[in-house]
């Protein structure tokens, strides 16, 4: 277990000083205590605004066992995507991206902790609401070509057919409708094609337009460009972004191409069941007057105050087992600790 050692410039006192000068009526009573008191744990908590989100998870924990071993695949996982955000989540084979989007899609459910999406807890849900969250709330864009289309369905019949699914909507309205939502992902022109004729970009942009037929306030791709060439994907990225914007669904991409990052405004890396960082990237007018899109990487710090060293700091100071923390005025320190008596004897 790792262990720190914090060096503190000066620590403030957390006991209320008494006035000797104030009168008896100034000290709080009980009631005014216990408000006092749940006010702090939910600034402890990171204040009330922190769950506040379209998807929230908070603490996700997801154990399975098998043949008697546990193996815990989110270990406390906090995550807040806000509406009409696009985030692509990435991380390395077995950091729990598959476990967190099964649960988020209403597919499994987590051991312990928050999951929560448009107002949906996710921990209990009936089976009836189950239902319904899968069909009405969110929508889905899977990896393999064959589980998002059929394949003796034309490009058109595809994105009409859960529509005609969900009824609602007349025939004129729903063919008028998918072939406006194949042109917004850039292919129109494959309306009449079935999937074998189609390209695998062409393919899974079709996939999108089926995904948000219905009008999801979601939609979750996992691994939309696994199988794709990096030009092919990004069209299916540009693809992402229009709908994101014109259609103001909130997209959450999972996959393990760190690449990505260039594709999306926001990437949350997994490490071990847990965000560990995240890249954000913003518009600033550079000095002579153009836009320009910078990235910056961010350490995620938990409510608990726990976050992950990025590995290849670790690696490059040889940090192990103890670290030295130094509070400075702007800015916190960590410095390789001690090593064990045993091992500096052995030096
Ligand atoms: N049904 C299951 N039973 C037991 N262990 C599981 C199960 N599903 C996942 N795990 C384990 O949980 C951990 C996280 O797996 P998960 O599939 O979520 O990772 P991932 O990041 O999606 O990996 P990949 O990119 O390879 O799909 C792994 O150690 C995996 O072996």
């Amino acid at each position: 277990m790792t262990g720190t050692a914090y060096g503190h410039p000066g620590s403030a006192s957390l006991t209320p000083r008494l006035d000797p000068g104030k009168p008896a009526s100034a000290v709080p009573d009980l009631a005014a205590l216990q408000q006092r008191a749940a006010e702090r744990a939910a600034e402890r908590a990171g204040g009330r605004d922190r769950l506040r989100g379209h998807i929230v998870c908070d603490g996700l924990v997801r154990i399975f066992k098998t043949e008697g071993v546990e193996v815990v695949a989110l270990q406390g996982l906090d995550l807040v995507i806000d509406r009409g955000e696009l985030v692509a989540i990435v991380g390395a084979s077995g950091s729990g991206k598959s476990t967190l989007l099964n649960i988020l899609s209403g597919l499994d459910t987590p051991t312990a902790g928050i999951a929560r999406v448009a107002e949906y807890d996710l921990l209990a849900l009936s089976n009836r609401r189950r239902l319904s969250y899968r069909r009405q709330v969110v929508g889905f864009v899977w990896q393999q070509t064959g589980r998002n289309l059929l394949p003796y369905l034309t490009a058109l019949e595809n994105v009409e057919l859960p529509m005609k699914l969900a009824g609602g909507r007349g025939r004129r309205a729903r063919r008028e409708r998918a072939r406006e939502l194949l042109d917004l992902v850039g292919v129109g022109y494959c309306a009449d094609r079935r999937p074998g004729q189609m390209s695998g970009g062409e393919q899974q942009r079709c996939a999108v337009a089926v995904a948000v037929a219905n009008d999801p306030e979601v939609l979750f791709a996992d691994e939309p460009t696994g199988e794709l060439d990096e030009a092919t994907g990004a069209e299916v990225f540009a693809a992402l972004r229009t709908i994101n914007a014109e259609l103001g669904v909130t997209i959450v991409v999972v996959t393990h191409d760190h690449a990505v990052a260039g594709q999306v405004r926001r990437t949350v890396a997994i490490r071990d069941g847990r965000t560990s960082s995240e890249v954000r990237r913003t518009a600033r007018v550079a000095a002579d007057g153009s836009t320009e899109l910078v990235s910056e990487e961010y350490a995620v710090l938990d409510r608990t105050g726990r976050m992950q060293l990025p590995a290849s700091f670790v690696d490059a100071l040889s940090l192990r087992d103890r670290v030295r923390l130094n509070l400075e005025p702007d800015h916190v320190e960590v410095r390789p600790g001690d090593r064990a008596p045993a091992e500096r004897s052995e030096a």
